[in-house]
């Protein structure tokens, strides 16, 4: 079947079952690191506007997984991907895709915030610019303002947009970082563990904020923190030695779990 036939399907079965159209799929997705196969034959579906969260103890593939997802695997030396990932039906795998593309309809934004050594004003309008998505400097000052208040900082940094990213709090750089990928009109926007160097206070609000953008994009998100799973997700996969263990709605991942390795994690037997 192809592509777009399987994708028309997906929705219309979606649909029906009152679930959310596949945004990302997965299938038979592993992963190598030289000789060593970190991913054993994941199969997941990312679903639109919704938060799936990937949880698992330390080293069992979650970030090798989201990697995958906009080939940020490509850049690492030595990392085989086997398998089909399709965005929005279409295999983002195949030899014709713009990596640079595909990775502004999928964007990341990591652990540690990490702008740009340059003004908060650069740091969002460097992708538009690349990607030619703004012909005057009007154009371009709306991007700017309008992903900053996407991301919840506009208000606070309106004043001082020529002023170092940098120079932001950490709970602040992390949102200018949303901002910045939100900047180049993403599908889909991953995050790898993005509070495990923010405190209480900044994890809440771009807790909040994540929740806020599951309207518009679709979010996929590593966390070590099972509270956080619980708190942000619609949906949970939960990941051990490379495998996928199980997924489904997250209360459901977090009530009732189908797989004693499941049970153990979430009881927190090990971790
Ligand atoms: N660049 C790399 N080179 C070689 N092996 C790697 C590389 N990145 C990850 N691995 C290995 O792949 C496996 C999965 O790692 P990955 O980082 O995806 O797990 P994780 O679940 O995200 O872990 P953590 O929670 O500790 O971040 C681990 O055994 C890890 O050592």
């Amino acid at each position: 079947m192809s592509d777009t036939m399987e994708m028309a399907e997906d929705t219309a079965a979606a649909a029906q079952a009152g679930a959310k159209p596949v945004m990302m799929r997965g299938r038979d997705v592993c992963v190598f690191y030289g000789e060593k196969q970190a991913l054993f034959g994941v199969d997941l579906d990312v679903r639109a506007n919704e938060v799936t969260a990937l949880i698992g103890p330390s080293g069992c593939g979650k970030s090798t997984f989201l990697r995958c997802l906009n080939r940020m695997n490509d850049t690492i030396d030595g990392c085989r991907v086997k398998g089909k990932i399709t965005l929005q039906g279409a295999d983002i795998y195949d030899p014709k895709v713009d990596v640079v593309e595909l990775r502004a309809s999928v964007g990341m934004v990591f652990q540690k915030p990490n702008p740009f050594p340059k003004s908060i004003f650069e740091n969002i309008a460097y992708g538009p610019r690349i990607h030619g998505l703004a012909k005057t400097k009007a154009e371009m000052e709306e991007i700017v303002a309008t992903s900053l208040q996407k991301a919840g900082l506009f208000e606070e940094v309106k004043d001082r947009l020529d002023e170092p990213g940098t120079g932001l709090s950490g709970g602040q750089q992390q949102r200018l970082c949303i901002a910045r990928a939100i900047a180049v009109s993403p599908e889909v926007i991953l995050m790898d563990e993005p509070c495990s160097a923010l405190d209480p206070i900044a994890t809440a609000r771009v807790e909040e904020l994540i929740d806020e953008l599951r309207e518009n994009y679709t979010i996929v998100i590593v966390t070590h923190s099972m509270q956080q799973a619980a708190r942000v997700s619609q949906r949970t996969a939960f990941f051990h030695l490379g495998n996928l263990v199980e997924e489904g709605p997250t209360d459901d991942i977090f009530t009732s779990p189908q797989d004693k390795r499941t049970q153990d994690y979430i009881t927190g037997r090990f971790g």
